[in-house]
Parts: structure tokens; C-alpha cells; sequence
């Protein structure tokens, strides 16, 4: 997927990312880190809609619906749901010595990023239990259809715009992602009338709305770790393999993305922040180079010898938008990203890179060293000044896939909601978006068990709707919650 040539991103190119198109869509391909995000991102979202079942005491209860978790026995955490969260069975020694380097600069360490408190280091859990992916297909719609669910049909190679007409007695409910579901509403008439019109299409419901609003995690990819000692020679691999094919043990169980990571508040003021919460999130990327010097994929799920320090902004003030090919609009849709339109957004990348590099000593005496050779298209400027850096955002800007925000759940009097607080398209009988694209804000880190929480609610706000009984009791009673305490790391 392509999107449109921007000056602020992708070197004024237009990103190029791929999709994931396919039954469990982003969560059976994801980096699997399993984050719920910051309770105050919930607090937000129920105070705009003025809705308390989207406050974060009763989005935790959903949260839990969906989580099957033996390994953190807490009033955060379930062991009852039908998606596995573990810990990985492996832990990466390239993660260890991050683990270590946070530690000697006084961050404070995490136990748990989804109970009481985000902000600092911590290992991090994923959706995988036995070694083994937990996609939302698997975990979800497999089981149903194993147990021949009445009523469940799954059609894979259909494509909702192309294919198929669906008839439904009750409602319709769409649930494409934050990129496509705008799309089909636009093709179905819902939308910016004028964008609407403009392909040729017919405007049934005016919703200026749709598409817009557009949020993600950009992150630049310009700073890199290099362990020189790091193994990573083929008798390794192999021996990884056959662990993994006999045991589902070993690295391979491990995603490329290091099971470790950090939640800081910059304070950056401005920076569109709900309270209590981190507005950057490191995550750090596994690749490997061997040792003629042939570089391997970032995504190679090997034992690493490069670490990418990806500094994430996690609530960018810069938006992006969904609109119609006005030639093709049952096609890819136009997707403008809007990334690092705004100077706070550009302040927390760089702080985010800075703390790489006030990093770099403690990291070099666990053997690995940063890459202080500036990358081709910033070799104009001096590595880690601020017009390095900012060449760099520019240049090197990606895509974290937590695309979010384009029919955007709000009140019906707010002319830019597309979704009410029960996640009907306003103005529309029998039609719901259900995924990413509601969230009014995107929440503070990776988006896959958020968006399995908004599916939760979505079932129970459709039993309601029409009547059903409840499919499941939530397991636990929630107790009355607390704030968590709020502890910032120091900075450098
Ligand atoms: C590479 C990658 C890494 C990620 N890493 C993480 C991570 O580590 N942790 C985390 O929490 N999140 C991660 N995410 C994000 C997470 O997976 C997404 O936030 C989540 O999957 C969003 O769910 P969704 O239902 O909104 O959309 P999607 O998961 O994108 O699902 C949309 C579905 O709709 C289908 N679809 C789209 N258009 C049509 C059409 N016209 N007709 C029929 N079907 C259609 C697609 O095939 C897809 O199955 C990652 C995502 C990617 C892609």
C-alpha cells in the first residue's frame, strides 16, 4: 500500500507499507506484544463520548474477557478468555543487556505494563501461548467453527467492496480496519459527501467524518544498535529450528521485536496527552547481519546482532487521512498520512532518539555499540545535532501499523463522529464499525488487545441491541479501581 508523497515523512517520497490481508487481519502477522495502553487513554475516550461503559473500569473487564493468562494472577489479568498471553519462553541476551542499560540510568522497572502503572522499562508479555501465535482467528473464530457455531459461515477471498452481496436480518457490522472500513462506507454512500461525488458515486448519508483523523505510532528508523560478539552463525539456527519444530521452545518463539520496552513522559508540552500517560514508547527491532555482510530482513525472526531503537510518538498531534481514488474508488484507497505535520510530534521523535544516545555507554559496556555513521541521506549533517535528527524523521519515518481514528466514535452532535457510543454509523439503521478505526484517540501503545477489547463491547452492545442474553459473564467482579501511581523515570 502506498501512501501519498508528503514533504514531513518517508523522505518526500510516500510510504510504502504492506497490509495484512487475511483471516485475524494485523493480529496474525503483529509483533504480538500484548499492551492494553494507559488507563487514562480509556478515561479519555468515555469523557468525550459521555459514556461510562468506555471509561477504563469497565474497558478493563473486557480487556480480561478476551485474555487467557496463567502466568500474571491479578485483578488485571484473566486466565478465562480465549486469547493465550504468555511470557515468551526465550528472552533474547541483545534484550537482557537493554534490560541492564535501563536499569543503570535509573529508569524504573515495570513488572506489569497492563496492571496499575506504564511508564518505565519492562518486559513485555505476548499474544502466544506454548510458543505459539494467538491470533485473533485462531483464538476466536477457529474454535467456533470447530464447534460448527449455528449461523457462522467464514468467506475468505471475498472482498466486501467486489464480490458478494450479504443480506442481514438484523445488522451489518464492519469491521475492515482503519483504512478499509472507511473506504466502504464512502463506497456505500456514508462519508464526505463532495469525496463521495467526486468517484462518481452516489451520497446517501453526509458524514464529514469518515476517513478523517487518521492516527498511528510514526517512528523514525534511523538509530541502531551493533553487536559485534553476537552469534549468529547457521549450526545456531538450525538448532533453533529443530527446537521449535519439536518443542515450540527456543528463539523462535521470540518475535523480531525484543521483548522488552519503555513507556516515558517526555513532557513535552502540547503534546495532546491523556493524563497519567507516556507520549513515547521504545521499541527495539532484532535484525541480523551475518558475517560476509549480507544484511538479512529487519523482520528475520533469527538470534540478532543489530538492535533498531524505533522511538514511537504514541500520541501524535498530526493527523492523516482516508479518502476515495476518485478513478478507481473500489481500489486502494488514497491514504495520506500526515505524519510529523506538528512540531511537538517532531519533539518527542528526537527526544525519544536523544535517549538512545544517552544510552550508548551503558549499552557499549554489554557489548553493544551504536552505529554513529550517519544514514546516506542525512551524510550533509553532523550524527545526533537536532538538524541530523530532524533530516533523519524525515528520511526515515515508518509505519508502526496501529492505524486508527477514521470513523471515530463520538457524540451524535459532534459533526465528525462517524460511530455513536454504541458504535452505530450515526444516521445509518442496522450498520456498526467495530475495529481500530473508532478509537477517537489511539491509545498509548500497540493497538491489537485494544481493538480485541472494542470487540468485546461491540458483542455486548449488539446482544443488548437485539435482545440476545449475554454470551459470557465477565469472570470477575471488578473491584472499585485506583488510580496508578504516576512514577517518571529520569530523562538521559
Ligand atoms: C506488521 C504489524 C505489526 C504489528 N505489531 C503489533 C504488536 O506487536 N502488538 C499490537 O498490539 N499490535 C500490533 N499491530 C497492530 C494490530 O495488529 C492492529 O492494531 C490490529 O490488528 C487492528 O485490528 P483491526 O481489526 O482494526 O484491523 P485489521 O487487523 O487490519 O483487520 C482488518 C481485516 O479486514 C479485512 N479487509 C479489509 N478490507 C476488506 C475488504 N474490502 N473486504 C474484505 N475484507 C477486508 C482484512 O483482510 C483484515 O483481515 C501490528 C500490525 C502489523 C500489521
Amino acid at each position: 500500500m502506498p501512501s501519498t508523497p508528503e514533504a514531513t515523512n518517508c523522505g518526500g517520497k510516500g510510504c510504502v507499507f504492506p497490509l495484512p490481508f487475511g483471516t485475524g487481519g494485523g493480529s496474525s502477522v503483529n509483533g504480538m506484544m500484548y499492551v492494553r495502553g494507559c488507563s487514562g487513554d480509556f478515561d479519555r475516550w468515555c469523557a468525550l463520548v459521555d459514556d461510562p461503559r468506555w471509561c477504563y473500569t469497565n474497558a478493563l473487564n473486557y480487556f480480561k474477557r478476551s485474555e487467557k493468562n496463567f502466568e500474571i494472577i491479578s485483578r488485571y489479568h484473566s486466565a478465562l478468555g480465549p486469547m493465550s498471553v504468555s511470557w515468551p519462553p526465550h528472552n533474547y541476551g541483545t534484550a537482557k543487556a537493554f534490560e541492564g542499560a535501563f536499569a543503570a540510568k535509573g529508569y524504573s522497572r515495570v513488572d506489569d505494563i497492563n496492571g496499575p502503572g506504564q511508564i518505565g522499562y519492562s518486559r513485555i508479555q505476548t499474544t502466544t501461548g506454548c510458543g505459539k501465535r494467538s491470533s485473533t482467528y485462531r483464538a476466536f473464530v477457529e474454535p467456533a467453527l470447530k464447534s460448527n457455531r449455528p449461523g457462522l459461515t467464514v468467506l475468505t477471498y471475498a472482498d466486501v467492496q467486489k464480490d458478494r452481496t450479504a443480506y442481514a436480518a438484523k445488522e451489518v457490522i464492519i469491521t475492515a480496519g482503519a483504512l478499509h472500513s472507511p473506504q466502504i462506507l464512502m463506497c456505500s454512500g456514508i462519508g464526505p459527501c463532495s469525496d463521495i461525488e467526486a468517484a462518481n458515486l452516489r451520497c446517501w448519508v453526509d458524514r464529514p467524518g469518515v476517513g478523517q483523523n487518521l492516527q498511528d505510532h510514526p517512528r523514525p528508523t534511523a538509530m541502531e544498535f551493533k553487536c559485534p560478539l553476537c552469534d549468529v552463525d547457521w549450526n545456531t539456527r538450525k538448532r533453533d529450528l529443530n527446537e521449535y519444530d519439536l518443542l515450540h521452545l527456543g528463539a523462535l518463539t521470540e518475535a523480531a521485536i525484543l521483548q522488552l520496552t519503555a513507556f516515558v513522559n517526555t513532557g513535552i508540552e502540547g503534546a495532546g496527552l491523556p493524563e497519567k500517560c507516556p507520549d513515547l514508547q521504545i521499541i527495539l527491532l532484532g535484525a541480523t547481519e551475518s558475517k560476509d555482510g549480507e544484511r538479512c530482513m529487519d523482520n528475520d525472526v533469527w538470534r540478532h546482532n543489530i538492535v533498531k531503537w524505533l522511538p514511537a510518538v504514541l500520541h501524535p498531534e498530526s493527523r492523516g487521512e482516508v479518502t476515495l481514488d476518485p478513478s478507481d474508488p473500489f481500489g486502494r484507497p488514497v491514504v495520506t498520512l500526515g505524519y510529523f505535520t506538528s512540531q511537538n510530534d517532531v519533539k518527542v521523535a528526537i527526544r525519544g532518539l536523544e535517549m538512545g544516545v544517552a544510552m550508548a555507554d551503558e549499552l557499549a559496556k554489554r557489548g553493544l555499540i551504536l552505529d554513529r555513521t550517519p544514514i546516506p541521506p542525512c551524510r550533509d549533517f553532523e550524527f545526533a545535532t537536532r538538524e541530523y535528527w530532524e533530516c533523519a524523521i524525515n528520511a526515515t519515518s515508518y509505519t508502526l501499523w496501529h492505524f486508527s481514528g477514521t470513523c471515530s466514535m463520538g457524540k451524535i452532535t459532534n459533526p465528525l463522529a462517524v460511530v455513536d457510543s454504541s458504535l452505530r454509523v450515526i444516521g445509518v439503521d442496522g450498520l456498526s464499525v467495530c475495529d481500530a478505526s473508532v478509537m477517537p484517540f489511539v491509545t498509548s501503545g500497540n493497538t491489537n488487545a485494544p481493538t480485541c477489547m472494542i470487540a468485546e463491547q461491540c458483542a455486548d452492545l449488539v446482544r443488548a441491541r437485539h435482545g440476545l442474553p449475554e454470551y459470557r459473564e465477565s469472570p470477575f467482579p471488578e473491584p472499585p479501581f485506583q488510580d496508578p501511581p504516576f512514577s517518571e523515570p529520569p530523562f538521559g
